[in-house]
């Protein structure tokens, strides 16, 4: 498929979501290029007149919805998230869990879908696998002191791979909570329940980009259309 073709897909699954909010909604701004044809799309929807109060899960979300127009708010106003919508680097057909994370926004974004009562998540046909982990590393967050100590303890939950995240310039990439993202490569993961668990444990290790059970809606669109899945 090429690029072009992508983003139009991108776009329009974007724009479908866009219109499943409505006036009085508390909307989570996902991050990321999918996520950015959405808040264009909420943004056309408010100068026509919709109501919503937009979270961002990014800085430079922030910056997008600012552009766009959407009045913003946050946790200290609203606990709750009507509807959140964002991206994904993979999505596991059937079960809908997620890699997240590869634009460095995982953190903010689940906190976001955690507190949503509906998450819509938006993809176009290259993102479904059968197994995450298949082509997507797990983005990692740790705090930087340590990391080559919690390295090593994810390296031994089976990653064949574990890199620190750089950004163009070669130095190590600093998420907007200021703290490092390790890539780290599993393959195809059989159980990522049981990884999860094991992760979690690991001192140092701040959040991980695998969102299991939490999309209520994946929309994906290809050549053919948008396919809505749900659990
Ligand atoms: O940290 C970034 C996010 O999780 C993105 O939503 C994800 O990487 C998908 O991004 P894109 O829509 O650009 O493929």
């Amino acid at each position: 498929m090429s690029g072009r073709d992508m983003n139009v897909h991108k776009r329009t699954a974007a724009r479908e979501a866009a219109d499943m909010v409505k006036s009085g909604m508390v909307v989570g701004l996902g991050t990321g290029s999918t996520a950015a044809y959405m808040i264009e799309r909420l943004g056309e929807r408010v100068a026509e007149g919709l109501e919503i109060f937009g979270i961002p899960t990014s800085d430079d979300s922030e910056d997008k919805a600012i552009k766009a127009g959407i009045p913003l708010t946050d946790f200290s106003a609203h606990r709750r998230i009507d509807i959140a919508i964002d991206g994904a680097d993979e999505v596991q057909r059937g079960s809908l869990n997620l890699i997240k994370g590869l634009g460095g926004a995982l953190l903010r974004e689940k906190i976001v879908a955690q507190a949503a009562k509906r998450f819509v998540v938006i993809v176009d046909g290259t993102k479904p696998v059968d197994l995450l982990g298949e082509r997507a590393p797990v983005p990692v967050e740790v705090i930087s002191f340590g990391w080559e100590c919690t390295a090593e303890r994810l390296a031994a939950c089976g990653a064949r791979g574990v890199k620190p995240r750089t950004d163009r310039a070669g130095s190590l990439f600093v998420t907007d909570t200021g703290n490092m993202i390790l890539d780290c490569h599993f393959g195809p993961i059989e159980n990522p329940e049981d990884l999860v668990g094991k992760i979690d444990r690991i001192v140092g290790v701040v959040e991980h980009g695998m969102f299991l059970n939490m999309a209520s809606d994946v929309l994906v669109a290809t050549t053919e259309g948008v396919e809505r899945w749900e659990p």
